[in-house]
């Protein structure tokens, strides 16, 4: 697990650092981390550093110093660095005046620069970091599409400028970043919009001890692993959390068979089914144990409500059964858009470990949604008294206490119809084996988002598409590489 800090938390974790180091220190370490980053990246694409030409596009914050003095740096391992000022008049002076002693070239017309970057091994973004505020203006916007054009990888110093640091959302004109180097903390942008990102290398300034608890975590394989519930010697199918799922209508059968048959593919022990696709059910999942009715169903220890499951007066009946029977409850799809449309059972609902996973679309319908989407589900979470899951190509988790995840997926090819219904399966199980709605979310967004580059053949290459079935069949490689990855 690691720590996502916005960056006001960062800056704040700057300031004692900066009054007791030396003038400009911080930033020396900063760009001694883009510098290194740089290097290897030249020797990875060209075999070689010396005489390698590496542009730099300096704005006129610390970023573009950030820039300057790691251009300075390159200079000295016998790098051909070319810098562009996109404010030559507020240019960072320490760093330009260090790039000019090493024999750094300076342009201040974008055109030279656009030329420069056609020639260039590498690029360096360093417009804007931590202090953006929108897109990237015309000049930068120009110089980036230059790179893009000519095939330039860019190496983003900080964060791709023209991307929001804090709710990663681009603006009209962004940097596509081949790889970024960070300094001090992870933050937001890195995980929201990871794509645009690239590989993110964390160059450690001194500000660790500074920084508060992280608002926001991120999950890795050894933590979903340590937590997957498997069969002890004293377990038997009951011990281990039944799991009741209750989903599917005549009109939507694929979505219970999809949605029990994750469940019973995520935890040992025992699935229930119960809905009017009881015999779908039972002829894709023989071992599920399928009811027309959640009154039939006998003793579970979690209910997964909602998808196919109609929003009609019966699916409104289903959802409350469900959520007075007192268990954890998973709600997702059509049972998110019922909390919406019945305030009874949003009161029903709240305060009770209840998990929603709701798409953009959906969540709208409970919640108000910004561009600022960890924002979004942190408030949604509070107010409704539930763990939200909101997905998305980052999926977010945050629970009514305040504890926050970001999942960023590796890949898109989750983008498919039925993905959701897995996801709604493994969560259930998660939660009818006993983990609480926000740890159950966690682990199965990220072995739901694995099954998806595993179906796809991403692990292997670029992958190609992955109907939901296929993302269903990869859990069970998805969940042995977490369990493998706890040492
Ligand atoms: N404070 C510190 O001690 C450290 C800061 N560091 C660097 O400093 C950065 C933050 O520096 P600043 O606070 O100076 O802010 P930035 O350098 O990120 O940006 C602020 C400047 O960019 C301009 N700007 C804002 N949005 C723009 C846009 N869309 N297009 C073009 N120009 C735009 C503003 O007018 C302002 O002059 C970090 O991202 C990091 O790279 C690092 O050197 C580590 C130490
Ligand atoms: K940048």
């Amino acid at each position: 697990m690691y720590g996502v800090w916005t960056p006001e938390q960062v800056r704040a974790a700057e300031e004692p650092v900066l009054a007791r180091t030396p003038d400009g220190a911080l930033m020396r370490r900063a760009a001694r981390g883009v510098a290194q980053v740089a290097l290897g990246e030249l020797e990875r694409r060209t075999g070689g550093v010396s005489g390698r030409r590496v542009v730099v596009l300096a704005g006129a914050g610390n970023n573009g110093g950030d820039g300057l003095w790691a251009g300075y740096e390159l200079r000295r391992r016998g790098v051909a660095v070319t810098a562009v000022l996109l404010s030559p008049d507020r240019a960072h002076p320490a760093g330009l005046a260090a790039l000019r002693r090493q024999k750094g070239r300076v342009l201040l017309r974008v055109e030279s620069g656009v030329l420069a970057i056609e020639r260039a091994d590498l690029v360096l973004d360093a417009v804007v970091g931590t202090g953006a505020r929108g897109g990237l203006r015309p000049e930068a916007a120009a110089l980036a599409d230059a790179a893009a054009t000519a095939g330039v990888p860019v190496l983003a110093v900080d964060t791709p400028s023209g991307v929001d640091p804090l709710t990663g959302v681009p603006g009209e004109d962004s940097v596509q970043a081949a790889a970024t180097v960070t300094f001090g903390a992870r933050k937001p942008v890195h995980v929201l919009a990871a794509p645009r990102c690239g590989p993110v290398t964390l160059v450690d300034i001194g500000i660790g001890p500074e920084l508060p608890p992280p608002p926001v975590r991120v999950l890795e394989a050894a933590d979903v692993g340590a937590r997957w519930p498997v069969p002890g010697p004293g377990d038997d199918k009951y011990t281990q959390g039944v799991v009741g799922v209750a989903a599917g209508s005549a009109t939507y059968p694929g979505a219970a068979v999809l949605a029990s048959g994750a469940a019973a593919l995520s935890t040992s022990g025992m699935v229930r089914y119960a809905g009017s696709a009881a015999d779908e059910v039972r002829a894709a999942w023989p071992e599920i144990v399928a009811t027309d009715t959640v009154g039939e169903a006998g003793r579970v220890q979690a209910w997964v409500v909602g998808p196919g499951l109609g929003t009609d007066d019966a699916g409104a009946r289903t959802l409350g059964d469900v959520l007075d029977a007192g268990l954890p409850v998973l709600a997702d799809a059509d049972a998110v858009t019922l909390l919406g449309t019945h305030a009874e059972l949003r009161e029903r609902a709240r305060n009770a470990p209840v998990l929603i996973t709701p798409h953009a679309g959906e969540f709208a319908r409970v919640a108000e949604l910004t561009d600022d989407r960890v924002a979004s589900a942190q408030r949604a979470a509070a107010d409704l008294g539930v763990t939200v899951l909101l997905k998305g190509n980052a999926t977010i988790v945050a629970a009514p206490d305040g504890r926050t995840l970001v999942h960023p997926a590796g890949s898109a090819w989750l983008a498919t119809a039925g993905s959701g219904d897995v996801l709604s399966g493994v969560a259930g199980a998660l939660l009818a084996a006993g983990l609480d709605p926000w740890w159950a979310g966690g682990c199965a967004a990220f072995v739901h988002a694995r099954a998806a580059d595993i179906g796809a053949g991403a692990a292997d290459g670029p992958g190609s598409p992955v109907p939901a079935s296929f993302v269903q069949q990869a859990l069970p490689r998805a969940i042995r590489e977490v369990r493998e990855a706890v040492r």
